[in-house]
């Protein structure tokens, strides 16, 4: 499926990655979460100037979706045709393009078995102005993403060059000490996640955001991984050393995303 892109708004995705995206996760033709995913293009939309795309004719796309198993839905905004190299001045209607693709299965796996988590050489450049913001700028998570490749890890928590715990390539993360959970601060880089978004939710003021070395993760109890796709998953060991199985609240989170829409 894909709609409304023309040649001239593509030019300003490729030749200045001028635009945002969110990817979905559709069960029996349902998006999970879509009032976080369009609670994330909207707040990105204004952060980047750019006017807001049709939402009914999104919702009409979305409510065509096959009523059917497990789907990707990836929902692409990108500014409107216009201006003079970087300028925005005169640029037109947000363009839209959504691209339905079949379900990565080996999540479902993580989710049930966990994974282990690897700690990535590569580090996370810092960027205010963007932070957050799920851009189709993510060159830096090609690179992270090359790295676990090479080095056939199936996640790598990235600090940045500070040093502090940031995220995961393609999640966000939390970790459990005793009774306190925590999530990294993203002031200055990273994604605010739909699902980090809704984890906020449910666990309330007992999630604290912090910025911490990864010593701080060394020393967890529990740690997850968050993102719309892979849902919650368990991590069983960090950099090769196991964090002891306890994946309670893990296990409780799971239990209750499985229940909503
Ligand atoms: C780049 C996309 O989505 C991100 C990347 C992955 C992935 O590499 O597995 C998964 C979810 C998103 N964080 C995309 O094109 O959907
Ligand atoms: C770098 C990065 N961080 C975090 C996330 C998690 O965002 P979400 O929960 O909306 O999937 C993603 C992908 O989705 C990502 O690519």
């Amino acid at each position: 499926m894909q709609t409304l892109l023309d040649s001239t708004a593509l030019a300003r995705g490729w030749q200045l990655g001028d635009g945002h995206f969110t990817t979905m996760h559709a069960r029996r033709g349902r998006v999970r979460l879509w009032p976080l995913h369009q609670a994330r293009l909207m707040a990105a939309c204004r952060r980047l100037h750019m006017a807001e795309p049709d939402w009914a004719a999104i919702d009409a796309e979305l409510t065509a979706l096959p009523d059917e198993g497990d789907r990707v839905v990836r929902l692409t905004l990108l500014r409107g045709p216009g201006g003079r190299g970087y300028g925005i001045a005169g640029c037109g209607a947000t363009q839209v393009a959504l691209n339905v693709s079949p379900f990565p299965a080996h999540y479902f796996t993580w989710r049930e078995r966990g994974i282990d988590l690897g700690v990535c050489e590569g580090r996370l450049g810092s960027s205010p102005l963007l932070a957050g913001l799920k851009t189709v700028n993510r060159l830096e998570q090609v690179l992270l993403k090359a790295e676990l490749e090479r080095r056939e890890l199936a996640e790598g928590v990235v600090l940045n060059e500070a040093g502090r715990v940031m995220e995961a390539v393609t999640a966000n993360l939390f970790w459990r000490k005793g009774d306190a959970v925590f999530t990294p601060e993203l002031a200055n880089g990273g994604v605010h996640g739909t699902l980090r978004a809704w984890v906020m939710g449910e666990l309330g003021e007992r999630v604290q955001v912090v910025s911490a070395p990864l010593e701080a993760l060394q020393d967890a109890d529990e740690i997850w991984l968050t993102n719309a796709l892979m849902g919650l998953v368990p991590v069983c060991s960090l950099a090769g050393r196991s964090l002891g199985g306890d994946y309670s609240i893990t296990r409780a989170l799971q239990q209750r995303y499985e229940q909503i829409d």
